[in-house]
């Protein structure tokens, strides 16, 4: 198969995925002309330790039912198959590796996401190896995000580019705590998803 020109990268924990993970990639895709997206569960994050993170192949296989429909994203093991805490910088040269310097790597994250980007590990190799992309929501106070753009580009001449995204205002914790307190998540993740969380009884 010939190699892809320009590639997005979607990293997250995934517990569980929901519409604003895909929609993010999707309008990411077409907006940068990406030839796929691939998305790359959490293995085992070094950064969310304030709630015990579910089972990696639980994630792994929301993930899998979530992209199926879409010809162009993939899902990828490369972080839970690394044993130990899993670095986004370790990533993304296993990326390098397999796609070759010619390939552009994206990678997609939401704008919160970006603000803490100076503290990931090996910050300066993770800005060399790829571009990347912060989605924002319409209504997003951009001020404090476009300092903290500017402060990365001067220290490592990256310059991230800004997507807004479609208003969705759907996160992970706010699944759990409805799955938690009997609420419906009907329409914000996809369906094969949810029946999968109802027959693995995960979030109760
Ligand atoms: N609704 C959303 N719209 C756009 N991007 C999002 C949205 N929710 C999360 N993201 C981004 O997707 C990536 C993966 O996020 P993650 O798996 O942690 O989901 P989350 O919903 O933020 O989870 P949690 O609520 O558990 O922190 C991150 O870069 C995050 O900023
Ligand atoms: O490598 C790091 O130091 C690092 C620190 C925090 C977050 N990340 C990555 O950022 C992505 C989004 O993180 P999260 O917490 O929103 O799921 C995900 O791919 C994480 O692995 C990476």
């Amino acid at each position: 198969m010939e190699k892809p020109n320009r590639v997005g990268i979607m990293g997250g924990t995934f517990d569980p995925i929901h519409f604003g993970h895909l929609v993010t990639a999707e309008e990411a895709r077409i907006n940068f002309k990406l030839d796929k997206v691939v998305f790359v569960p959490a293995g085992n994050p070094p950064h969310k330790k304030n709630y015990k993170v579910s089972d990696a192949e639980h994630r792994y296989l929301m993930t899998a039912l979530a992209i199926n429909s879409n010809p162009y994203f993939e899902v990828s093991r490369i972080e839970i198959e690394r044993s130990g805490y899993t670095y986004t910088v370790d990533t993304l040269r296993q990326f390098v590796d397999i796609y070759g310097r010619d390939t552009s790597l994206f990678f997609i994250t939401g704008a919160d996401a970006v603000l803490d980007i100076l503290t990931w590990k090996d910050v300066k190799d993770v800005l060399s190896y790829c571009n990347f992309i912060a989605a924002t929501r319409p209504g997003y106070p951009v001020n404090r995000l476009k300092e903290k753009l500017a402060e990365i580009k001067e220290l490592y001449g990256t310059h991230v580019y800004l997507l807004e995204v479609t208003a969705m205002a759907i996160s992970s914790t706010e699944i759990r705590r409805r799955i938690k307190e009997g609420i419906s998540i009907k329409y914000l993740i996809p369906e094969n998803v949810e029946a999968y969380i109802i027959k693995n009884g995960l979030y109760r």
